[in-house]
């Protein structure tokens, strides 16, 4: 009987706490995209530190080191994963940047900040147009 009673308290308080699980109703602004983003591509970047150097060290061991470094960025999958690597760089590097600015004071006000991060999208997105004529 007490324990009975003990859940239907319990039952009570979870139900009135403004609790909100649904995530399809859960909507990010930009501005928290971005930031999500910045570490996802710091992520990116620090494991493709391993490979690019991998990449560099065959290139530079022999003749026959930097012909297979060749043919290994021949393939079309190598060299959508290098444009990505290239991409998730020049991403963290200019919100990095914004980020730095940020830290001096400036864009933080809502209006500020979000257009910052739309122009800092768009010169991601010029950057990412010209990573790709640079790996093809
Ligand atoms: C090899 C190069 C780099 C790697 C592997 C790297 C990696 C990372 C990672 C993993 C984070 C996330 C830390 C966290 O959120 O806890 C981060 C944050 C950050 N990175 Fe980089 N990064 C690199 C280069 C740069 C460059 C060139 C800049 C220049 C703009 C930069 C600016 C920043 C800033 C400002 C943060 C802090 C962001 C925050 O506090 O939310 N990073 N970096």
């Amino acid at each position: 009987m007490l324990l009975i009673k003990l859940s239907e308290q319990n039952v009570k308080v979870k139900k009135s706490r403004p609790v909100n699980l649904n995530l399809q109703t859960i909507r990010f602004p930009l501005t928290a995209i971005a930031s999500i983003l910045h570490r996802v591509s710091g992520v990116i970047t620090f494991v493709a530190v391993a490979i690019l150097l991998w990449l560099l060290n065959l290139s530079l061991s022999s003749p026959e080191g930097f012909t297979a470094a060749v043919s290994v960025t021949d393939s079309v999958v190598v060299k959508l994963v290098l444009w990505g690597i290239l991409t998730a760089l020049f991403y963290h590097l200019v919100l990095g940047i914004r980020h730095l600015l940020m830290d001096f004071g400036y864009f933080e006000e809502m209006e500020t900040g979000l257009a910052s991060t739309k122009v800092s999208f768009v010169i991601v997105a010029i950057l990412s147009v010209f990573a790709g004529v640079l790996v093809w």
